[in-house]
């Protein structure tokens, strides 16, 4: 494990060691610093880690505080254990599928089986090897690091060991302390019954009937591994429709393919006010709902377990902000566009402290964290950078996947009617794509929204086969400003699934893909 310090640093006496602090600056010139180092990261998720091998690449002399927690939510309780299981649970549902299989002119003989502990190692030996990874790459380029919490120090410039009589001086640093389940009240969590992600990652049992309360991201990927796995799913919905933060036509499209034909049931417009735990195999889970809108109560629900995915709240309590004169908006670090943190919202700049990811709240994703880490080391290193959010890709990982960038369909309308232009939509479908059609896999669509005027493209959303990997190009279209006839002119391979962006960028300027 990670000593206090360890790489290049050593501490005495509450002070770093007196080792002459220099900065590598990227032109090979060496300087004599009045700090200990050029940067202090604070957080070590995919947020820190971003910033830190990009601050490396400049030649900032930078530490970094894991809080004994390196690789934060993506590596150790999000992305990377969620992907695997979403990974494994996939074989099965499609092992599972004779219909499919006999589609493909294949059989299955005899049960699939699967081993739940077997898929649980799997998940977390992969989140323990990719955590191993992180901290090899930044010891490696001598990036140091401190195990600690960091604290901000009074006067700025100055993170504080918590719990220990120690400061780290720097010229500039960087707040990425990430994110926690947020648990609505009147939920009792008991991490066996009642749950959040960070406890079903561990997948350590396969409840037959789980209530999901929420069904945004973590609901919908949550349902397709535990659908696979043979459990049947409820979910409670405050708003009145599931999947609400997706665009609705989508999210319709997402429901014919990924809800109705499978174990899953829904109640919308209520929230979870009272859920109560049970005892596994003995005592069911009791969830009171009232009704969103008269918040009378309008069912109650006894199930085996109930998994909590009410969304996420800032990780940012034991910072210390008020110490550095610090206001958040309910936790939620406030920052300008260049990630300098804001004494509040719409306040003053701080100077020398910059905020990026899921503790600032602006895309709560992996990549948007690292997007922003490096964007604020660019402006730390004199280059003015914003990160174009509406250019950053998201995707949900289900089988088949959603994917989406830019504007959803009621936002682009909006802009179109605040702008005064007309907007252009076109749509391309799965159905008729060779490639799925060779997977026996055609159900999906993509839509393209543009700007007639300026024809650049707004927004792209995708619900179907590989819809994550088909999403980039879309993405470097809207960060390039591709316009949709260049795109409409870009060939693109056959017979491969991108063909569906083809008929959809070819539709939307009026030619025909086929
Ligand atoms: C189940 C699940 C699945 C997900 N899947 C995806 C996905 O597929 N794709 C995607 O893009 N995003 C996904 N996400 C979201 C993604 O995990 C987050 O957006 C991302 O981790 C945010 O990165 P971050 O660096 O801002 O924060 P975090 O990863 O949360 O890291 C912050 C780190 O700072 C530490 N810390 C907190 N306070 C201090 C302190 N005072 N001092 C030192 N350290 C501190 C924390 O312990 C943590 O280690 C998922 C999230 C969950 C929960
Ligand atoms: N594939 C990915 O990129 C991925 C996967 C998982 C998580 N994430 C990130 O993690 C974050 C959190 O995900 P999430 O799914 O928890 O949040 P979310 O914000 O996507 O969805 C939360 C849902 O819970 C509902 N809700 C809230 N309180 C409720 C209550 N009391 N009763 C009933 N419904 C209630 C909301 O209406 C919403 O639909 C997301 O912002 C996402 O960015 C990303």
């Amino acid at each position: 494990m990670l000593a206090c310090a360890i790489a290049a640093i050593a501490f005495a006496g509450g002070r770093v060691a007196p080792r002459a602090p220099v900065s590598r600056l990227a032109a090979g010139r060496v300087r004599m610093a009045q700090f200990d180092y050029d940067l202090a990261i604070i957080g070590c998720g995919v947020g820190g880690h971003g910033a830190a091998l990009h601050a490396v690449s400049k030649g900032l002399k930078t530490v970094i505080f894991t809080g004994g927690d390196a690789g934060g939510t993506c590596v150790n309780r999000g992305c990377v254990p969620s992907k695997a299981l979403l990974a494994a649970s996939g074989r099965v549902r499609e092992m599972r599928d004779d219909a499919h299989l006999k589609s493909l002119g294949i059989s299955v003989n005899g049960v699939v089986e699967y081993d739940r502990a077997a898929i649980s190692n799997h998940a977390n030996g992969l989140a323990a090897r990719v955590k191993g990874n992180l901290v090899n790459s930044l010891v490696a380029l001598g990036v140091d690091m401190i195990e600690a919490k960091g604290a901000l120090v009074k006067g700025g410039q100055k993170v504080q060991c918590v719990g220990q009589d120690r400061v780290v001086t720097a010229k500039d640093v960087i707040i990425a302390t990430g994110s926690v389940p947020f648990v609505p009240r009147g939920i009792e969590v008991d991490g066996k019954t009642v749950f959040t992600s960070d406890e079903a990652l561990k997948l350590e049992w396969v409840p037959d009937w789980v209530a999901i309360v929420g069904s945004g991201y973590i609901g919908l990927e949550f349902s397709d591994v535990y659908t696979a796995l043979g459990s049947e799913v409820t979910f409670i919905e405050a708003l009145d429709r599931i999947m609400p933060t997706f665009d609705q036509q989508i999210a319709q499209v997402a429901q014919r393919i990924l809800v109705r034909p499978r174990a899953i049931d829904s109640r919308t417009g209520v929230f979870a006010a009272k859920v109560t735990p049970g005892v596994r195999g003995e005592k069911p889970v009791r969830i009171e709902m009232i009704d969103a809108k008269t918040k009378e109560l309008a069912e109650v629900l006894e199930v085996d377990a109930c998994m909590v995915a009410t969304g996420r709240v800032p990780y940012t309590q034991s910072l210390a902000l008020d110490a550095v004169g610090v206001e958040t908006e309910r936790g939620f670090v406030q920052t300008n566009e260049m990630m300098q943190v804001l004494t509040k919202p719409g306040g003053q700049v701080v100077p020398n402290l910059y905020c990026i990811g899921d503790a600032n709240g602006k895309m709560m994703l992996a990549h948007a964290a690292s997007a922003q880490g490096i964007s604020a080391v660019e402006n730390i290193a004199g280059t003015v950078h914003k990160v174009n959010h509406e250019a950053i890709p998201a995707a949900c990982f289900t089988h088949p996947e959603i994917a989406f960038v830019g504007l959803d369909e009621a936002a682009a309308k909006k802009r179109a009617a605040d702008g005064g232009f007309e907007l252009g939509i076109g749509m391309g479908n799965f159905r008729a794509n060779s490639k799925a059609l060779a997977e026996a896999e055609g159900e999906g669509v993509a839509k393209v929204m543009f700007n007639k005027k300026t024809r650049q493209v707004l927004g792209v959303h995708i619900v179907g086969l590989h819809a994550a990997d088909l999403i980039q190009e879309c993405a470097n279209a809207i960060e390039l400003g591709t316009t949709i006839d260049q795109l409409a002119m870009i060939t693109h391979t056959h017979p491969t699934l991108s063909e569906v962006l083809d008929e959809a960028f070819k539709g939307a300027v009026g030619r025909s893909a086929h």
